[in-house]
């Protein structure tokens, strides 16, 4: 008889650290003896994050949109299809982190109509520092999005607590507790929590119907509805678009100074909330992935398997890609101006 396959959706704020929990889960799946898959949505139009999983992992890359909007229809299909032909036997749903968590949980029961599959569990993941800045100030539509993301989980990681305070961790959790009485809240620094703690924790999707009636006790809880975030015509009357959050990709044509790249990134427009990308330096031996995630910047060297262009990818609300471009297009003409500079390790 067919196996049902379990799925988990992995859902939260971009730069959370969504990509960092798939590989601690798909490690352990593996140790078990198990064939994970993965279905892997990017709003740019590379798929950065696919990288830093093992090329042995069966994927489904989404590409170039958000599940729960733009592409939401391919969702079932796609999941549907990865099933049939790799027979995994268990699927994790990595979303962008724009992504109203229940249009997920939507396309997940339109594929168990016609193939067997379960959805386990939606863990969101969330960044303790920035959900605390967002209360702090209680408005955007970051924010809104946020606390949906949190009410539709069945388990909540409290990550990047390494960047707070006892006291401030105390009012956070106060907030996830406030938001979504049902989940488990766990804390952590890079989602390092027992998997098998962390999926025993994981049952009991909140369905739509369930948030409409608990409203009463969650606090604000109908802003989705209002605002920035329009109804759209997928049906279904809930859907909300998140029009306000956009994306840059940009390909480079050559190489760029390593410390004119770090400062570019660093004085970044505020309204840039997430960036990631593949550089190669004229002044280091190795490509780098650069991330950047609530204003804090991060380097790896890397050597990306296959024909993997420099790219990078620009997320955030309303911020000018033109003026993006045309300072890239500056670093890299700056270094067919001066071209040989001296070797650096980064
Ligand atoms: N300081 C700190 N950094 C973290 C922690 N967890 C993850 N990071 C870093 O935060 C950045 C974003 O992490 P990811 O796992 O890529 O986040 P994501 O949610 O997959 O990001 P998107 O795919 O853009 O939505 C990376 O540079 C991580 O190394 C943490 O607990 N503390």
């Amino acid at each position: 008889m067919e196996q049902v396959v379990p799925v988990y959706i992995l859902s939260g704020f971009l730069g959370s650290g969504k990509t960092t929990l798939l590989q601690r889960l798909l490690e352990h799946f593996k140790q078990q003896g198990k064939r994970p898959a993965v279905v892997m949505n990017e709003l740019g139009e590379v798929n950065l994050d696919g990288l830093l999983v093992e090329q042995t992992v069966p994927m489904a890359e989404m590409l170039g949109g958000c599940i729960c909007c733009s592409i939401r229809g391919d969702l079932s299909t796609e999941l549907a299809t990865l099933i049939k032909k790799e027979s995994p036997d268990v699927v994790i749903i990595e979303a962008t982190g724009a992504a109203n968590p229940l249009e997920i949980v939507d396309g997940v029961t339109e594929t168990s109509l016609y193939q067997k599959v379960e959805l386990k569990s939606l863990i969101t993941i969330v960044d303790a520092s920035h959900l605390l800045e967002l209360h702090r100030a209680q408005q955007g539509a970051t924010y809104r999005l946020m606390q949906e993301q949190i009410r539709c989980a069945s388990v909540l990681i409290l990550n990047k607590m390494d960047q707070v305070s006892n006291e401030e961790a105390e009012e956070v959790t106060a907030v996830l507790h406030k938001w979504n009485a049902y989940a488990k809240v766990m804390p952590a620094v890079r989602c390092e929590i027992e998997p098998e703690v962390l999926l025993a924790h994981a049952g009991g999707i909140l369905s739509g119907g369930q948030l409409e009636g608990e409203e009463g006790n969650i606090e604000v809880g109908n802003e989705l509805a209002e605002g920035e975030h329009g109804e759209n015509a997928h049906g279904g009357g809930t859907h909300h678009t998140h029009d306000h959050v956009m994306a840059y990709t940009h390909y480079f044509k050559r190489p760029v100074n390593s410390e004119e790249f770090e400062q570019f990134v660093k004085e970044l427009p505020r309204d840039v909330y997430r960036a990631k990308g593949i550089v190669t330096f004229n002044d280091t031996s190795s490509r780098f992935l650069f991330q950047f995630a609530y204003r804090e910047a991060d380097f790896m060297k890397i050597t990306p398997q296959g024909e993997v262009p420099d790219v990078a990818v620009f997320i955030g609300e309303h911020f000018s890609s033109g003026e993006l471009h045309n300072k890239l297009l500056q670093l890299e003409k700056r270094t067919l101006v001066r071209p040989g500079t001296v070797k650096r390790s980064l």
